[in-house]
């Protein structure tokens, strides 16, 4: 009976992509690789532009509505704050930690979190950026002078230094040790929750368990676990003391702290609950930023010009000098912010998310949507639909973020609306420390042909891993800019 009211909508939206019985779309998705998944998102977009902003996506029994407009989205954002269902596969790794709990979790988790990305907390953690991002600069010179080289390892151990540091109190050294049997199982769990997400044939657990997939995800489960839990144990023990000597003075109150104190000190959260929130604080944290960063550093490498405006930019705040950079920069860099939204346009870290229709609702479009549809927020096509952005949709041009936005749900890296990122501020401070550090000792470059091929016009090749990446692992050329 579902089924039918599924179907009697998706008679209303336009979609030319051939599904099939029983698999819906799902084997356009049946390659284990992240770059073909992301292929096909990319045409389920395209799709939805050329339909007028919707358009339909069958996994297997299971509708979804992918939706690039603006209007309609700005909508589903502020009435649908569930998760859909197929989230389950990233709630079987973090719990009911905040970014996939369910509503009623949620609320309250949220009114405990939000206060801590206060402007004056955030403010106060700039010195750890800054002071991080030295530590990179640093370690960049291993790969300075040496050709194309990747800078993935070197931005996404500052992301996850400066992510324990700010949110936890607790300095991991990442940088200089980055072997961290933690970060590579992350990336491969988030990996094997994409595949899942796409291949309903590995849906029912009593499938997925007999697989070596299932055997992988437990034992990276256990290495992150291992890895987030030896922290509360240890910050538990000092934090009593470390807040009791920080009252009264002006020393920064970590995340960690601060959500401990805010939800009850003692009788707050179980160190199950602070283990899975400040397991989301340091996953939606690192790779992300790391990615934005790394996309960022990309551009810049394929866009000289932009590059030298941007330089340019920082020689007028800080002239010759060396000095760290501080909060009062960050407001001043305009060039530099608009570089990194323009790349978080054309490259979001986050290209999907998928929310819940709980109650029947009617978009401004006209169509109606019933319960237990899925609406797949399609960040990536929104990015790129050319009624919003103008015919160059498709092309790197900053310039676009110094005049205001056509719609305000045309640009969503962040999500929108009540459930959309907290560390909104946070991540956009912490790529922009992590940026113009790098551009003030390096000039960042590419071989013009590589094989015959102009690199600097070739869009990046990317795979989908819940998060977005570059296939290459982000290489670039770095030189020292000579003073
Ligand atoms: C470029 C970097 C980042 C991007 C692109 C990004 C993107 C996102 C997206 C798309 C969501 C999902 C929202 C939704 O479902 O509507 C989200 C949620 C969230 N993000 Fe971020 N994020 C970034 C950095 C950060 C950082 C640095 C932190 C914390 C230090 C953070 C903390 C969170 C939290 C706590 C949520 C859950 C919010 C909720 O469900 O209420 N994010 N982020």
């Amino acid at each position: 009976r579902y089924t039918d009211r599924f179907t009697e909508v998706s008679r209303k939206i336009k979609c030319s992509i051939k599904s099939y019985p029983v698999l819906g779309h799902a084997y356009l998705f049946a390659s284990r690789d992240g770059a073909s998944r992301m292929r096909s998102f990319e045409m389920f977009g395209r799709e939805a532009i050329k339909n007028g902003g919707l358009t339909n996506l069958w996994m297997g029994g299971k509708y979804y509505v992918a939706v690039v407009d603006p209007v309609d989205l700005e909508f589903i954002m502020k009435t649908s704050l569930e998760k859909d269902e197929v989230m389950r596969f990233a709630r079987n790794f973090i719990g009911n930690g905040i970014i996939f709990a369910p509503v009623p979790i949620w609320r309250l988790r949220r009114k405990i979190l939000a206060p801590t990305f206060s402007p004056k907390n955030l403010n106060s953690f700039v010195p750890i950026f800054a002071h991080q991002s030295s530590v990179m600069a640093h370690q960049l010179q291993d790969i300075e002078g040496k050709g194309r080289c990747s800078v993935w390892k070197y931005l996404n151990t500052y992301a996850m230094d400066s992510v324990c540091e700010t949110a936890l109190g607790v300095k991991v050294n990442a940088q200089e040790n980055s072997d961290q049997p933690f970060m590579k199982a992350f990336e491969d769990i988030c990996s094997l929750i994409a595949m899942r997400m796409v291949q309903p044939w590995l849906y029912p657990n009593a499938v997925y368990r007999l697989l070596p997939y299932n055997t992988d995800f437990e034992e990276y489960k256990r290495i992150v676990f291992d890895f987030i839990g030896k922290i509360i144990k240890s910050k538990r023990k000092t934090m009593k003391e470390d807040t009791e000597q920080k009252k009264g003075t002006n020393d920064i109150r970590t995340f960690l702290e601060l959500i401990t104190e805010a939800s009850g000190g003692d009788r707050g959260y179980s160190d199950e609950e602070l283990q899975e929130e400040t397991l989301v604080l340091v996953m939606a944290g690192t790779d992300t930023s790391a990615v934005g960063a790394s996309f960022t550093v990309c551009m810049l490498a394929r866009h000289p010009d932009i590059q030298e405006r941007a330089y340019e930019e920082l020689k007028e705040v800080f002239g010759d000098s060396n000095r760290p950079l501080t909060s009062e920069d960050l407001p001043r860099l305009k060039y530099l912010d608009a570089i990194i939204r323009e790349t978080l346009r054309l490259y979001p870290p986050v290209p999907i998310i998928v929310r819940s229709v709980e109650k029947e609702i009617t978009l401004p479009s006209g169509v109606t949507l019933v319960p237990g549809c899925g609406v797949l927020v399609h960040i990536w096509g929104t990015h790129r639909n050319p009624r919003y952005w103008g015919d160059d949709a498709d092309q790197f041009r900053p310039e676009r973020f110094l005049e205001p936005l056509k719609h305000p749900a045309a640009f969503i890296p962040f999500s929108f609306g009540p459930r959309n990122c907290l560390g909104y501020q946070y991540a956009m401070m912490s790529m922009k420390t992590a940026v113009a550090t790098i551009l003030r000792k390096y000039r960042i470059s590419l071989p013009g042909k590589l094989d015959g091929v102009d690199v600097a016009n070739t869009p990046l090749t990317v795979s989908f891993d819940v998060m977005m990446k570059d296939v290459d692992r982000f290489t670039v050329q770095l030189e020292k800019r000579i003073k």
